[in-house]
């Protein structure tokens, strides 16, 4: 009788043993899945994706939901730590894309080979009393080195930037990439799209209307006074009072903070971030499969201000960012918000690439 899944008994055998031992079939180090072009089982299609930092607060809800994602064939969980058992609870879920761990830095080059998208949350996390800016010892070199591993294996690969200080990881993502002789600007994003999901619910929130219907632009960059909502640039249309406006530009610019004092120690966002960044990351890989009109906010490297790189609305295609949309009119309000904002992300920016630099 035929079986499904094809091969003889023993073939079979091992086939279903590998599955009961997770530990040694999901992980990297097994020959049966040991090359990192790997395929989809019954050959899926769909793209290749890894998740750089998936065990932590931010990688789980992240991976999970990667695994959820249609557009995703294959998924490549690296982490320094626990992506044993995260790799192995994640590849349980009934869903058709393929589930691969890797772990440590002997693991990197395995994990990166042959993607399309590379997702980063590596890095610490904020507590209380701390800005972000106070993340950079740390996540500098962290993100330093995985880009190092991103242009040796997969250069063409998008990249999704979400380690803090984000507006100073990025120049040092590019930094990288202009050593290897990789750069290419639209594939380097910096992943804002919190800030975004934020505007909408507290822009929703006033308004009483539902969230999913809201657009807020945000752009400048990913801290403080940099986060520049563009209220006045609003769809549907609205207008807001002064109060209104003042309440929600700091809500917004603070929403990070707000969440690491809730948290009390335990973190900063995790949940909304993973859910952000899936949306993010969903709409790159729209753009990668050729969709039209595939519209979101992202930090970039950019002209459209005097800074190398500027949050802005940009189109997603097929090569990652085919084209960063304008500012658009401002008000006077914004426009006093984006000369503060343009001062910090100066130095910001300048940070980063004296560290790649030095
Ligand atoms: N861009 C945004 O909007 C945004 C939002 C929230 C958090 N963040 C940032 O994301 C980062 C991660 O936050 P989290 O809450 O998930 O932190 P976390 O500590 O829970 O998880 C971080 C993970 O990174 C891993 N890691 C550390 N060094 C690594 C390395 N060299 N290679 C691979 N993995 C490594 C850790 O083992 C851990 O599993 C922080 O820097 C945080 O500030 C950004
Ligand atoms: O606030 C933080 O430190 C994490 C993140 O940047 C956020 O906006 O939630």
């Amino acid at each position: 009788m035929q079986q499904h899944g094809g091969g003889d008994a023993s073939q079979r055998i091992a086939r279903i043993s590998a599955h009961l031992n997770p530990n040694k079939s999901q992980m990297e180090g097994n020959p049966n899945l040991e090359r990192s072009n790997c395929r989809a089982k019954g050959g899926a299609p769909g793209f290749k994706v890894a998740i750089l930092g998936a065990a932590g607060g931010i990688g789980q809800p992240l991976s999970m939901l990667m695994k959820m994602n249609p557009l995703v064939s294959v998924l490549h969980l690296y982490d320094v730590a626990n992506t044993l058992g995260v790799t192995s609870d994640i590849s349980h879920m009934d869903t058709s894309t393929v589930v691969r761990g890797f772990l440590g830095p002997q693991q990197l080059e395995n994990a990166l080979t042959g993607m399309d998208l590379v997702i980063i949350p590596a890095g610490v996390p904020r507590k209380p009393g701390m800005t972000r800016d106070d993340l950079f010892n740390i996540n500098a070199g962290i993100v330093k080195t995985l880009c190092e591993g991103i242009a040796k294996c997969c250069p063409k690969a998008i990249v999704n930037l979400i380690s803090n200080p984000v507006n100073s990881t990025v120049p040092i993502a590019a930094e990288v990439f202009k050593k290897a002789g990789t750069y290419d600007p639209r594939r380097l994003l910096g992943v804002t799209m919190l800030d975004v999901v934020r505007a909408n619910t507290f822009v929703a929130e006033v308004l009483g209307l539902d969230p999913r219907e809201v657009e807020v632009p945000v752009v400048g960059g990913h801290a403080g006074v940099t986060i520049l909502p563009l209220l006045s640039q609003i769809k549907p249309p609205c207008s807001f009072t002064s109060e209104e406006t003042a309440y929600l530009t700091s809500r917004i610019q603070n929403g990070g903070t707000e969440v690491v004092e809730a948290k009390a120690g335990a973190g900063s966002a995790t949940l909304s971030m993973a859910y952000a960044a899936v949306k993010f990351a969903d709409a790159c890989l729209r753009g990668l499969r050729g969709d039209a009109d595939v519209i979101k906010c992202a930090y970039v490297p950019s002209v459209v201000t005097e800074l190398p790189f500027f949050a802005s609305k940009v189109r997603l295609g097929r090569n990652g960012v085919e084209e960063i949309y304008p500012l658009g009119p401002v008000n006077e309000f914004e426009r006093a918000g984006l000369e503060m904002a343009k001062k910090e992300l100066a130095a910001s920016i300048q940070k980063g690439i004296s560290f790649a630099n030095k």
